[in-house]
């Protein structure tokens, strides 16, 4: 970080308060020009994501959850409308490293070691080689793949990749995680496990996560809140807030999500909350007061 120009004061600004939005999309249509014509990919797409939120992106096949996702992690950009990362563009928020990105292709390098791969980004940003060994450490620890670290990825199963990517994801400690479909090519166990796994780790590292999944259970299971998409040009139909547990009541904060264990998955309200973004999918009335379904 470069100094400010006129520097008359010694002692540095104090710190800004964190902003409470991760995440903030306002008006954003997304066109694409293709040979065959335009695509209206996304239309008058309105989402704020709190900090630590976990939010789930769901609809049916070619509704531009990728190409939300892509506008937010800066790999492309809007046709209108802004989007901003914790207060800013999404170009300086990936200069600034404030998210990491796990998509469904795990892409690890072949050639380096689970460490080498997860060590990756913070090679190229000139993390020194003992803080780096040491954060390397820690997160392998935190996806159980500590014995795993001298391994090459084609010696791994498919989650066990996986997680090594999300490791790799978390390197920089971003407070932001985009993930579009990560789990998508893993067997139903794996993929119950990976979830778990995903909740604890969102939970200890206070991130907030946009993911893409076209699993309902899944969304269910580990989102806050669920946007559900409608067919293009792609539009937020619903955003269905997670109400599961006991109490029934919205989990917004990562300590309760942390709560989230495999016995909810057997639990009625998880199954209410299913049939609830179902019904939003399918576009079916639902009773909202029962359900809490925010209707945009
Ligand atoms: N680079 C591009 N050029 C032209 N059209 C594109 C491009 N990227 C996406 N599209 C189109 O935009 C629409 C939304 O695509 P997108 O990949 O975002 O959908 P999706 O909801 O993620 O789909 P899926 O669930 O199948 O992954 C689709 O009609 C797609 O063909």
């Amino acid at each position: 970080m470069s100094a400010p120009e006129n520097a008359a004061a010694p002692e540095p600004a104090p710190a800004a308060a964190a902003p409470a939005t991760a995440v903030r999309v306002a008006g954003v249509n997304k066109v694409f020009e293709t040979r065959g014509g335009l695509v209206h990919a996304l239309e008058g797409i309105d989402l704020e994501i709190a900090a630590g939120e976990f939010v789930s992106l769901i609809g049916p096949s070619g509704c531009g959850k990728s190409t939300l996702m892509r506008l937010i992690a800066d790999l492309d950009a809007p046709s209108a409308g802004t989007i901003t990362v914790f207060g800013k563009t999404p170009t300086q928020a990936r200069l600034d490293q404030e998210y990491g990105i796990a998509f469904q292709q795990a892409g690890l390098l072949p050639w380096r070691t689970v460490a080498a791969n997860v060590a990756l980004p913070l090679e190229l940003h000139g993390v020194a080689s003992a803080p780096r060994k040491a954060k390397v450490e820690e997160l392998l620890d935190m996806v159980g793949l500590a014995d795993f670290a001298d391994r090459y990825p084609d010696q791994l199963s498919g989650g066990m990749q996986q997680r090594v990517a999300i490791a790799r994801s978390l390197a920089e400690q971003p407070r932001l995680l985009l993930m579009d479909e990560p789990f998508g090519a893993l067997d139903e166990m794996t993929r119950e496990k990976m979830q778990s796994d995903l909740v604890r780790i969102s939970a200890e590292t206070g991130a907030a996560v946009v993911f893409v999944t076209h699993s309902i259970p899944e969304a269910v299971f580990l989102s806050d809140r669920v946007v559900v998409m409608s067919p293009r040009p792609g539009r937020i139909r619903e955003i269905v807030p997670m109400r599961l547990g006991a109490s029934n009541a919205a989990t917004t904060d990562a300590a309760a999500r942390a709560a989230r264990t495999d016995g909810l998955r057997e639990d009625r309200s998880f199954f209410e909350m299913v049939t609830a973004v179902r019904e939003a999918l399918h576009g079916a009335p639902v009773a909202a007061g029962a359900r809490g379904v925010e209707t945009r």
